[in-house]
C-alpha cells in the first residue's frame, strides 16, 4: 500500500483536488486489505476535521477496516515504512486533533461497529461484547431493548465510540458509583503497534490491558470491549436544584457521591449558570420542562454572579407507586440545602433520559452551532483546590458565561483503576469541570479567539498557582508539559508505548511521541 499511495499522494500533492473522492480499490487487494481506502479530498472531507474544529490536517488515506485483520494491515504497512502513522478515529468528537493523522493513515473504526454484539452471561454478571467503533448510542439501544440490561456507566452524550471514550476514560453521573467507562470493562481485543492482535483483561495481558484504558490511542486499536451490564430500569426521575454558595453546593454533592451504593441518587451531576436571564448560559437553562418558569425572585438578595445547580436523577420501575418514588427521593433531597422553590424535576424513560443531549444536538444542527469551532476545556480537579478555582474562574473569568454549559461535579478517586493510564489529581474526591463552549455562527473570528485565549489563561493560571489538576482529554504541544501532566506515572507511560508502540505509529494527533524513523 506505502509502494502505492505514498509516492502517488506525495508527487501529486499539489493535485490533491483532482484526485477528490477517488476511491483505490486496487490498492486495497494488492494488499489484503478487504475495506475500502480513500485519498485526496475525500479522505480530508471524512478526517480532516473534528467536532473542535479547530484543526485541518490532511491525511494520506482513509481506510475503512472490515476488521481487526485489515487494521494490523494497516499498523504493519506504517511499520514498514519510515514515516507514516496510523490513527483510529471513533466519531471524530475529539476537540484538538486527538484522532487526526497528517500524511497518516486513518482508520474510520465506524466501519467496524456491527462486527460484535453478544450479550453472556457470568457468575460477576452480564456483560455485552461490542466493536471499538460501536457508537454508545446504539449499544444502549441495542442492550435494553433485545436483553433489558444496559452499561452502568456512560457519559452525557452517546454519539461518541466506545473505543474513543475508553481511550481517555467515559465520565458521566453515574461514574461516582461504578466509575468510569474504563472500570467497566473487563476485557478487550486490540491491535497493537506491533501488529499483533492480543486479547487482554486483568488476568490475560493485563499490562496491555490497563495500558490501554485511558491510553489516549497510544499503545494499541480497540476493536472490541467487553462490557458490563446491569438490569435497565423502566423510568428515571430527572431533579435539578438550585443553589447561590458554592459551598453549600460542593457540600450536598460530596455527601451524596459519599453514601453507599443504592442509598443515594442514581446519577448526580453540577452546573454553574449566569445569575441573569441570558439564554445560552441563565435562568431559562435550568427549568426541566417547557411549562417550568425559573422565578428569580426565590434567590436571595445576596446571590452573586454565578449560581450552582445539582443535577440528579434516580431509577425505578414501572411497577413502583409513584408514593414509593416521592418517598425515596424526598429522604435523600429533604437533607440538602438548596434554595427552596428552586427545584425543578420530571419523570421521563431510561433511555430518553440517557439521550437527552441528542436534542441539544439537533437544536445546535438546526441553529448551526454543531459547525462551529468548540474550544472546550475539560480538567479534574481536586477538593482542596476547587473552591480557589471557583473564586477566580467561575466567579471572575466566567462569571457571564462560556456560550455552553459549565459541568462541575465531584468523583471518587476509589472507584478509578490506578493500573490504567489516565492520571488524576491527588486525594479520594476531585471534581470534573467542563468549560463546553459553542462559538455562534454569527460571531466574529476574534470572539473564538478570545474563548481559547481563557482557556490557555485558566490552565496557565493553574499551573502558576500549584492547583492540583490534570486535563481531561488533555492536549499539550510540548514534551515539558506531557511530563508535567503524567508526573511521577510519566516514565511508566514511557515504557507501555516503547512495548506496545515503539516506533510512534499510533494515535500521532495526540501529539505526545514523534514516528521513529
Ligand atoms: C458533544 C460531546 C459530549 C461529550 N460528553 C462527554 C462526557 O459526558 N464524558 C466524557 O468522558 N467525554 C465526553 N466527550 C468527550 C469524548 O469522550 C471524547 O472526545 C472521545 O474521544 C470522543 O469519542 P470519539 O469516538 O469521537 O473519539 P475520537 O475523537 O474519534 O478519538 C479520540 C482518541 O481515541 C483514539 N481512538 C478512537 N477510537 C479508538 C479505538 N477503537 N481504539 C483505540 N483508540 C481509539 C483516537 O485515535 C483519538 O486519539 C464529549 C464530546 C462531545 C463532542
Amino acid at each position: 500500500m506505502i509502494a502505492y499511495i505514498e509516492p502517488y499522494f506525495l508527487d501529486n500533492d499539489a493535485d490533491a483536488a483532482s484526485v477528490t473522492g477517488q476511491s483505490f480499490d486496487g490498492v486495497s487487494e494488492s494488499l489484503h486489505i478487504q475495506g475500502e481506502i480513500l485519498c485526496g479530498g475525500a479522505a480530508t472531507d471524512i478526517a480532516g476535521k473534528d467536532f473542535g474544529g479547530m484543526n485541518c490536517v490532511k491525511p494520506l488515506a482513509v481506510v475503512r477496516p472490515v476488521g481487526p485483520e485489515d487494521i494490523a494491515g494497516a499498523v504493519r504497512a506504517a511499520l514498514r515504512s519510515d514515516k507514516l502513522t496510523v490513527a483510529a478515529r471513533g466519531n471524530g468528537h475529539s476537540i484538538n486533533g486527538q484522532a487526526m493523522a497528517e500524511r497518516g493513515l486513518v482508520l474510520d473504526m465506524r466501519s467496524t461497529a456491527e462486527n460484535h454484539f453478544e450479550v453472556g452471561y457470568l457468575p460477576g454478571g452480564a456483560f455485552v461484547d461490542v466493536s471499538g467503533g460501536a457508537l454508545w448510542e446504539n449499544v444502549l439501544k441495542r442492550c435494553v431493548s433485545e436483553y433489558g440490561l444496559a452499561p452502568r456507566s456512560w457519559t452525557d452524550y452517546l454519539g461518541l465510540t466506545v473505543g474513543g471514550t475508553l481511550s481517555n476514560a467515559g465520565v458521566g453521573g453515574q461514574a461516582f458509583r461504578y466509575g468510569p467507562q474504563t472500570s467497566n470493562v473487563t476485557e478487550l481485543d486490540v491491535v497493537t503497534g506491533n501488529g499483533d492482535v492480543v486479547t487482554c483483561s486483568e488476568v490475560e495481558n493485563s499490562e496491555l490491558f490497563f495500558s490501554v484504558l485511558g491510553g489516549l490511542g497510544q499503545f494499541g486499536i480497540i476493536t472490541r470491549a467487553r462490557v458490563l451490564l446491569q438490569p435497565a430500569p423502566d423510568m428515571v426521575r430527572w431533579i435539578r436544584i438550585v443553589y447561590t454558595e458554592f459551598d453549600e453546593f460542593t457540600r450536598d454533592a460530596e455527601w451524596l457521591v459519599s453514601q453507599k451504593d443504592e442509598s443515594s441518587f442514581d446519577y448526580v451531576e453540577g452546573f454553574v449558570f449566569v445569575n441573569g436571564d441570558d439564554p445560552v448560559n441563565g435562568w431559562p437553562t435550568v427549568p426541566l420542562h417547557p411549562d417550568h418558569d425559573f422565578d428569580p425572585t426565590q434567590l436571595p438578595q445576596s446571590s452573586g454572579s454565578v449560581l450552582y445547580c445539582l443535577e440528579l436523577a434516580l431509577h425505578y420501575r414501572d411497577s413502583d407507586s409513584n408514593s414509593t418514588v416521592d418517598k425515596r427521593v424526598e429522604r435523600l433531597i429533604g437533607r440538602l440545602r438548596f434554595v427552596e422553590g428552586l427545584r425543578f424535576e420530571v419523570d421521563l424513560p431510561y433511555v430518553d433520559f440517557l439521550l437527552r443531549v441528542k436534542r441539544a444536538e439537533e437544536i445546535a444542527k438546526v441553529n448551526g452551532t454543531w459547525e462551529t469551532p468548540h474550544p472546550w476545556l475539560n480538567l479534574f480537579v481536586s477538593k482542596r483546590d476547587i473552591g480557589e478555582f471557583d473564586r477566580t474562574v467561575f466567579k471572575e473569568l466566567a462569571k457571564n458565561g462560556v456560550g455552553g454549559p459549565m459541568l462541575v461535579y465531584p468523583l471518587l478517586r476509589s472507584r478509578w483503576d490506578d493500573r490504567a493510564s489516565v492520571v488524576l489529581p491527588e486525594g479520594e474526591i476531585f471534581y470534573i469541570v467542563a468549560l463546553l463552549r459553542f462559538v455562534p455562527t454569527c460571531a466574529k473570528t476574534s470572539s473564538f479567539e478570545k474563548m481559547v485565549a481563557q482557556n490557555q489563561e485558566i490552565v496557565q493560571w493553574c499551573v502558576r498557582k500549584g492547583i492540583d489538576f490534570k486535563l481531561y482529554l488533555p492536549h499539550y504541544k510540548s514534551r515539558e508539559e506531557w511530563i508535567r501532566h503524567f508526573g511521577n506515572r510519566w516514565s511508566r507511560f514511557v515504557d507501555r508505548k516503547t512495548m506496545y508502540d515503539p516506533m510512534a505509529i499510533l494515535s500521532p494527533g495526540q501529539k505526545i511521541f514523534n514516528r521513529a524513523p
